[in-house]
């Protein structure tokens, strides 16, 4: 991001999360592109986004396309599941010049949680996230800021989002700067009526957001909670504790200041509704779990360690059974 011309945006992947950042800033009028497919294509082409926030319902038209045909970009939000970014990621090559931003809104240990801070695991791999390191191959680690998304979005038909919480981003430097160009990005989101905060330290906020991500989402897929629920009720709580713990002692060993105690956690994520996940919302339309991102990729940087973590493990191959078991035609889930 070079000039004060207005900078060029491109939202990939129309999905909740993709959907209300796009609409944001397309009502704000900033050169909003969402790089989008199927059904969700021809909605926005039609209607534009829909999107339901605590400011009203706001139709916005966007302009999408399905080809990455719309030149280079000044930002590339990339809004699609993490076990998507090895297909999607690749075909974005032609929007990226030498001075875009890329920022992976999206859950779990970004696969590029290793690069830019140096220290004991410099440079390596996240294996759970980036499996074949085509996400690696495919980007230039210079080009990415890391995001936390704190936005709650469902969307229950494409093109149509409801976001009606607060909208909060926080966005970071992987080496941990304040760099021109994360103050400028802030700026943007900001025009768009979204909170955005820059950090020196990205990855204690990933963590955070990562706690609050593994002890829920799987969780939610087992039990069908919301979030309150999941935050509220005794049967519940207790392994959802169980889990923050395990993951602080995680987050500690890599030295992430998280300043949330589990009692807080548990407080703030009531507060948040009743709010089916991600994950959830992905088990009930049949589709592939986020759990390498969210479940795997903690269980590696626990080994590294040494750590144990049995609660989040067992949790995590019962969400797996479960999703794997919704996908199999022939299981008892699948046929209920
Ligand atoms: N929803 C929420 O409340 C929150 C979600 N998150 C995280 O944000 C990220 C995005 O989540 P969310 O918006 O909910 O996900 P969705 O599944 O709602 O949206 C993902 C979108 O990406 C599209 N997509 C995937 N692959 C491609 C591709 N190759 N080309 C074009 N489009 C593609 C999907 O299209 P199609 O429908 O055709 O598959 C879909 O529209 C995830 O990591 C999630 O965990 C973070 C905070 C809260
Ligand atoms: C809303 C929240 C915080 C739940 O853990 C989330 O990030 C998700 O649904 O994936």
């Amino acid at each position: 991001m070079t000039s004060a011309r207005t900078p060029k945006i491109c939202i990939a992947g129309a999905g909740a999360i993709g959907c209300t950042i796009a609409a944001r800033l397309a009502k704000a009028d900033m050169d909003v592109t969402v790089f989008a497919r199927g059904a969700t294509l021809d909605v926005l082409r039609r209607d534009g986004i829909t999107l339901t926030d605590l400011e009203g319902t706001h139709q916005v038209p966007v302009r999408a396309s399905d080809q990455p045909d719309f030149g280079v970009q000044d930002v590339i939000f990339v809004c699609a599941k993490a076990h998507d970014l090895p297909a999607m990621l690749p075909r974005l090559a032609p929007l990226i010049g030498e001075h875009t931003i890329v920022v992976p809104a999206v859950n779990g240990v970004p696969w590029w949680y290793f690069h830019g801070e140096g220290g004991r695991f410099a440079d390596q791999p996240v294996r759970a996230t980036d499996p074949e390191g085509k996400l690696a191959a495919a980007l230039p680690f210079k080009h990415v800021i890391g995001c936390v998304v704190f936005i709650t979005a469902e969307s229950p038909q494409p093109g149509h989002v409801v976001a009606r919480n607060p909208h909060l981003i926080m966005f970071g430097e992987p080496d941990n700067s304040m760099s021109e160009r994360l103050r400028a990005l802030c700026a943007i989101v900001e025009r768009g009526g979204i909170e955005a905060r820059p950090l020196e330290r990205i990855r204690d906020k990933l963590w955070t957001k990562i706690i609050a991500n593994i002890s829920t989402n799987p969780l939610s897929v087992i039990s069908g909670a919301t979030l309150e629920e999941l935050y509220t009720q005794p049967e519940l709580q207790e392994t959802v504790v169980a889990i923050m713990r395990e993951v602080l002692l995680v987050a500690a060993s890599y030295g992430a200041r998280v300043e949330i105690d589990p009692l807080t956690f548990l407080d703030l994520g009531a507060a948040m509704g009743p709010v089916r996940t991600s994950m959830l919302q992905d088990f009930e339309k049949n589709r592939p779990l986020e759990l390498a991102a969210i479940g795997d990729a903690v269980l590696e940087l626990a080994e590294r360690f040494g750590i144990p973590m049995p609660v989040t493990r067992k949790v995590i191959a019962l969400a797996r059974f479960r999703g794997k078991h919704l996908h199999d035609p022939q299981s008892a889930a699948a046929k209920a």
